[in-house]
């Protein structure tokens, strides 16, 4: 099977639980929630899209031809002498990366020594083997992965309320403030949320105030 990646890089996980940590990102072209493309954002079930995910004409970008090339690709941008200091850490994310991230994919980045996680909007089902699951339902989409390491949740989102998914099998559970026109209001409102239900931390896009990809 053949993989078509908008880009890959290495840089540091700047959300979640693993915020801070090194990683290479994959992120796989397409999306089953939005084309991708600005006319069609008004329309589509995902409308708060912070991430140009078309083609695959970015840094690292391509048609993989196999697992192996990929995972080749991936370990390449690990740096070298890392040594035994940190596991090598692969964040997939995309657009939708369970649209085609399999089984063959995972087997090769886990030959190559790599922690395997993945950034999903919990609309597909998950391949077996992945290290580190984050879910970020959107409204409107159906969510079959009901369990995982981090539930990430976009806040506000309209007719969207947290309750119901504190309930899930998660280890983690994030409210991320939606980025966009209106993000300081909408931190103010995810603050405002987690100081009146504690289960819920605060995710923030570091990555975004640091300017690193
Ligand atoms: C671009 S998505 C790709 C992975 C997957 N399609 C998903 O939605 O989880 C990566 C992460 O960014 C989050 N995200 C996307 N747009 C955002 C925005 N405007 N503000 C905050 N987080 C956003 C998503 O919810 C997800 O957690
Ligand atoms: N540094 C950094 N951390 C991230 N965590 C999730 C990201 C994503 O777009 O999935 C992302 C990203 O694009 N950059
Ligand atoms: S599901 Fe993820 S990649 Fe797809 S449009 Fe929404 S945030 Fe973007
Ligand atoms: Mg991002």
């Amino acid at each position: 099977m053949s993989y078509w990646v908008k880009e890959c890089f290495y840089s540091l996980q700047g959300e979640g639980a693993q915020t801070g940590r090194a990683a290479v990102f994959c992120r796989f072209a397409g999306c089953n929630l939005w084309s991708g493309r600005e006319q069609d954002r008004a329309g589509a079930i995902c409308r708060f899209c912070d991430t140009d995910f078309r083609g695959t004409d970015g840094e690292g970008g391509g048609r993989y031809r196999n697992a192996d090339e990929l995972a080749e690709r991936i370990r390449a941008l690990w740096p070298a002498g890392a040594g035994s200091s940190g596991q090598p850490y692969v964040v997939c994310t995309g657009g939708e990366p369970l649209l085609q991230l399999d089984v063959p994919l995972i087997d090769a980045l886990h030959r190559h020594g790599f922690e395997v996680a993945v950034e999903t909007n919990g609309s597909r089902p998950a391949p077996p083997g992945l290290d580190w699951v984050c879910v970020s339902p959107k409204a409107g989409a159906p969510l079959q992965l009901t369990a995982g390491d981090e539930l990430k949740l976009i806040y506000p989102q309209p007719d969207l309320d947290p309750e119901p998914f504190d309930a899930l099998n998660f280890r983690h559970f994030f409210l991320q403030p939606m980025d966009g026109p209106q993000r300081e209001t909408n931190t103010r409102l995810a603050v405002d949320y987690c100081k009146a239900h504690p289960r819920w931390r605060l995710s923030l896009q570091t990555h975004k105030w640091l300017g690193i990809p």
